[in-house]
């Protein structure tokens, strides 16, 4: 954040005085900076003390550089806080439920003189670094033509492989993003239930389907997904987990969250991402598919709850992606994974697992 942003924003905060400190602080840091001075902590001693020298130098917390440290090692934990500090690139799908193509998006990007990049992976996804602000401005989400979506969520959506004529559950739904790109797969045959606990996140994905033209194929359902799964009678060929998780593989994007993220947290989200995944299982009729999803790359949020789940439910059984994504994006046991520094998107993970007949 520029500085004399920082300065309003502590004025504003807290009080006019307190604009004066921030400002004389940064000034200082930008001049020991140009100057080379900045008093860094040195990378040595133990594995503690060289994690929370990482967390200073690259501004994460210490339970997160550890954990990384542990699952990828000092090198690629590095890189990927590098990743995390970088500015964003982001992606948007162009929305064929509405008959845009994805040439039709470049002409518009081309007329705004936005800088993009087609999506190597994705049919419908043009990415862009920059130019994101001229797009909202000139109404392009407004009307429906496009949706920003990370190819990462892209690619879940790709593990699903909706088809026209499908019944498909996804129970985590809102605010919509994989629903919609579902849906505008779907070309308006079959059905699509979108179940949510969060009325007003529901809300918002009915009233994009209608703006997207997808609302045809979408019934929307406000509820707790495990009371919703005791009770119904409903069984699906295709049921999407897209499952609440630390977000732990979005940090580039939500500046915030890391900082309001406790590693206790996963305790609790591991619990409800079982809970869940039982729950969800419940609505996958025999030879139908379940497709556990999150935006983390945490393995705890991943493969072990995957693992768990098989150990409880051995009436399932790995379904292996690589028919549905690039070979790139397939771990050695057939999950789907998408790594920030090396595909250079945002970190997903998807299983797909199949009911037994
Ligand atoms: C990762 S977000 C889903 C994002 C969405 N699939 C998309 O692509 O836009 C997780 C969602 O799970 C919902 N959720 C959390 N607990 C739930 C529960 N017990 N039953 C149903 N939905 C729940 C949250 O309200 C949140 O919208």
């Amino acid at each position: 954040m520029p500085r004399l942003q920082n300065v309003r924003l502590a004025k504003v905060s807290l009080r006019p005085g307190a604009g004066n400190m921030v400002n004389g602080i940064l000034r200082k840091l930008v001049l020991l900076k140009e100057s080379n001075s900045l008093p860094l902590p040195k990378l040595e001693g133990d594995d503690r003390a060289q994690a929370r020298a990482l967390a200073i130098l690259y501004s994460h917390p210490v339970w997160m550089v550890r954990r990384w440290t542990k699952h990828l090692g000092q090198e690629k934990a590095i890189k990927l806080m590098m990743w995390n500090n970088d500015d964003p690139s982001f992606s948007l799908r162009a929305n064929s439920g509405k008959g845009v193509t994805r040439a039709d998006l470049v002409m518009q990007f081309n007329m705004l003189k936005v800088p993009h990049e087609l999506s190597s992976h994705l049919d419908h996804f043009v990415r862009v670094k920059t130019g994101l602000q001229s797009i909202i401005q000139a109404g392009l989400l407004k009307q429906g033509l496009c949706a920003v979506q990370d190819e990462s969520a892209g690619l879940i959506v790709s593990v699903v492989n909706p088809q026209p004529g499908d019944s498909i559950v996804d129970c985590c739904a809102a605010p919509g993003g994989k629903t919609l790109y579902m849906a505008s797969q779907m070309h308006g045959q079959g059905m699509l239930y979108a179940i949510d606990i969060n009325k007003g996140r529901l809300r918002i994905l009915k009233e994009t389907a209608k703006l997207h033209q997808v609302d045809g194929v979408i019934t929307t359902i406000p509820s707790d997904l495990r009371t919703f799964a005791e009770s119904c009678q409903l069984k699906s060929d295709k049921v999407l987990l897209d499952a609440p998780c630390s977000g732990l593989g979005v940090l580039s994007k939500r500046a915030d969250l890391r900082w309001n993220r406790r590693l206790e947290d996963l305790e609790e989200l591991k619990k409800l991402q079982e809970e869940l995944l039982d729950a969800a299982s419940i609505l996958v009729k025999p030879g139908g598919v379940l497709v556990y999803s999150t935006c983390s790359i945490d393995p705890e949020e991943n493969e072990e709850r995957v693992d768990a789940f098989l150990l409880r439910h051995p009436e399932f059984r790995i379904d292996p992606v690589d028919r549905y994504v690039p070979p790139g994006f397939v771990t050695k046991r057939g999950f789907y994974s998408s790594d920030p520094v090396k595909h250079s998107m945002d970190g997903a993970f998807a299983a797909r697992l199949i009911r037994t007949l």
